[in-house]
């Protein structure tokens, strides 16, 4: 049978309000599928929302996925691509073209096509090549986890350098260590929702309860804290710096 096909629409996030300053280092957690990705996405302009919009002083930059690179060339080719469509000069891309390489770990295999390269082999090259610029505003999506124990440490440090040097930096990740680590600012999505927004330990400490919860399948204490959390929810103040870190819900 012919007909139209079955298009169902995705609410991904709800309305939201979040604020970041300069020198902030926010971390993004919560269940799959509660919007984190989606919302980093808003973020960097790779997705427009409904309504509302996105207000930031220079482009963010998403570390590790941007780079738009072409499989059946090798990848010392690609490292040129990738540098060309994040906006660097062939001068500026000489300058660097070594520590990408060395950042990658890839050696000979640089020189082999793309498409022979493991999944981690890839991502490698696209997080090197992504860390070689200094961004204002630096996007991490779970790009930590990319590639063997050596090279996250070799990430871990560029990753330090990228943060000391960015503006503000936004992470999301499944490692709560990380980001206890890493973040002086924790948000809590689930379904959508943004449900916590604050000091990492507090809200870390509610996000660990609620999976607990959830995970012994408690679901009326898990839902009870999801309720506290919201409700806990102030009004953003944005022209005051000071509170500008609090966020809300848009009734
Ligand atoms: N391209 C898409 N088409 C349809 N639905 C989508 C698309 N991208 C995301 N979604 C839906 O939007 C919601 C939020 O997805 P998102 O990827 O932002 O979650 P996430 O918190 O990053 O999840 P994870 O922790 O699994 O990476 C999910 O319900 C997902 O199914």
């Amino acid at each position: 049978m012919m007909g139209k096909p079955n298009l169902v629409t995705v609410h991904a996030l709800n309305p939201m309000s979040l604020v970041a300053v300069r020198g902030e280092s926010v971390g993004i957690v919560g269940r799959n599928g509660s919007g984190k990705s989606t919302l980093m996405k808003l973020i960097n302009g790779q997705v427009t929302p409904d309504t509302g919009a996105v207000y930031a002083s220079s482009t963010p930059i998403m570390l590790g996925v941007n780079a738009a690179l072409v499989p059946e060339l090798p990848g010392d080719h690609n490292v040129v691509l990738g540098c060309l469509a994040m906006g660097l000069t062939y001068d500026e891309i000489a300058e660097r073209y070594e520590s990408i390489v060395e950042l990658s770990g890839l050696e000979k295999a640089i020189h082999l096509p793309m498409r022979s390269y493991s999944s981690g082999m890839s991502s490698r090259l696209r997080f090197a090549i992504a860390a070689s610029i200094d961004p204002e505003i630096l996007l991490i999506d779970e790009a930590l986890n990319t590639g063997d124990a050596q090279f996250a440490d070799r990430s871990r440090r560029r990753m330090d350098e990228l943060r000391e040097n960015a503006g503000c930096v936004f992470l999301v990740s499944h490692s709560l260590e990380t980001i206890l680590d890493m973040c002086s600012r924790v948000v809590w999505m689930d379904k959508g929702d943004l449900l916590m927004d604050g000091d990492p330990r507090e809200v870390v400490t509610a996000y660990k309860d609620f999976t607990r919860h959830l995970s012994k399948g408690n679901n009326i204490s898990a839902e009870k804290i999801r309720e506290e959390a919201m409700l806990a929810l102030t009004v953003t103040r944005i022209r005051e710096r000071s509170t500008g870190r609090r966020s809300v819900r848009v009734q």
